[in-house]
């Protein structure tokens, strides 16, 4: 996945450099400007597809998403999601165009497998070889993955793959504009690793500052503030005994702010704190939740850790930050946690 990550991150560096003005500064909202390179990146990575489509799944999700928690805030009375109503018939529209983009692309990777075309250990390479197969290596019937299954999954994986991510991405430059001493700290590791050379997939493992850089960002700013379990069985957590059926919130939110685990100094952005791994940054191990935990823990927290190294290294290759004087620091947690007004951060070349 190495090179598409690159070609992506290249894209973003060079529009930047190019809308540089003559004073060899820019002015950019980087909401937006991460939602298309995570677009692009899982575009690219996971369907062999491009740009477009996966900007158009990511507009059409969007929609979904924020017509979704307007019903959320309603009371909704039994049968009302099956009503013509506006709202329900725009979701269902947004529903059908999104299955359409994806079975064209489904149907199209599925006719190249067909002709015996060498086509891309992909993701979807990977579940659509399970759907064609009908038994495992031991000539044992397997039932593989159905095409709904498929779509599915697809529609998971933009959704969980694209903002999450982007989120990460903006929150780290505006905290890096706040702290120019550990942007400092960051730029020196890249240049002394990789130079402003081409970033190789070695020299990950020696990133340190970065990495303790991204933990506290995720700890202070975690994408999904949230997440959800529920009891299958009459258990007791905590002392307390729940019945089956009950659905317990995680505030991963909460708990990454607790003073109780992370110290005093839990407010304040130190990425110090990291230094001997996560096990160590808090008085409790399994404080640190951004990708969730258990079974159903984040299936792409590799790719997601992944990709914003790359894009940092070659941000801080190329650029210094500061925030911009629009830029109002206010949380929109709606959906995720994002800036309210968005990201405006002016770059300088270096
Ligand atoms: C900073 C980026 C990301 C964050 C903070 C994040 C966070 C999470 C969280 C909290 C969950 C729920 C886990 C649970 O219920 O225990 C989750 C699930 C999931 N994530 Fe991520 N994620 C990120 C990036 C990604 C990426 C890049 C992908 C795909 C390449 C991805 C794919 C998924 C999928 C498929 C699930 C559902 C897993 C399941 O239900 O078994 N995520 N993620």
């Amino acid at each position: 996945m190495m090179p598409a990550f690159s070609t992506c991150c290249q894209e973003l560096v060079s529009r930047w450099t190019q809308s540089l003005g003559s004073d060899g500064t820019y002015e950019v909202d980087v909401c937006p400007e991460f939602q298309r390179l995570t677009g692009d990146v899982i575009s690219r990575t996971a369907f062999g597809s491009n740009y477009a489509e996966g900007a158009r799944i990511f507009q059409l999700q969007s929609e979904q998403t924020a017509r979704l928690l307007a019903r959320v805030k309603k009371i909704i009375i039994s049968g009302y999601l099956s009503l013509p109503t506006k709202n329900n018939r725009r979701m269902r529209e947004i529903n059908n165009e999104i299955e359409s983009i994806l079975l064209n692309l489904i149907r199209t990777r599925m006719q190249a497998m067909q002709e015996g075309e060498n086509t891309k250990n992909d993701l979807l390479g990977l579940m659509l070889e399970s759907n064609m197969r009908g038994t495992d290596e031991n000539g044992q019937c397997i039932s593989g993955m159905t095409i709904d299954e498929v779509v599915e999954e697809c529609k998971l994986f933009y959704f969980a793959g694209i903002e999450t991510t982007s989120i990460l991405l903006t929150w780290t430059m505006v905290i890096l504009s706040m702290h120019p001493e550990w942007q400092d700290h960051a730029r020196e590791e890249v240049l002394g690793l990789f130079g402003k050379n081409k970033i190789d997939y070695e020299g990950f493992g020696r990133l340190k500052t970065v990495t303790m850089i991204l933990y506290e960002v995720l700890r202070l700013y975690p994408p999904a503030v949230a997440f959800i379990r529920k009891t299958y069985k009459e258990m007791e957590i905590g002392g307390i005994t729940f019945p089956a059926g009950v659905l317990i919130e995680l505030p991963v939110l909460l708990m990454h702010h607790d003073p109780d685990i992370w110290g005093s100094d839990v407010h304040e952005f130190k990425p110090e704190r990291f230094a001997d791994g996560i096990s160590k940054a808090s008085n409790n191990p399994c404080a640190f939740l951004p990708f969730g935990w258990g079974p159903r823990i984040c299936i792409g927290q590799q790719f997601a850790m992944l990709e914003p190294k790359i894009s940092l290294c070659m941000i801080l290759q190329c650029f210094e930050f500061e925030l911009a004087p629009s830029y109002t620091h206010a949380l929109d947690n709606t959906k995720m946690l994002r800036p309210m007004h968005g990201a405006q951060i002016k770059l300088r070349a270096i």
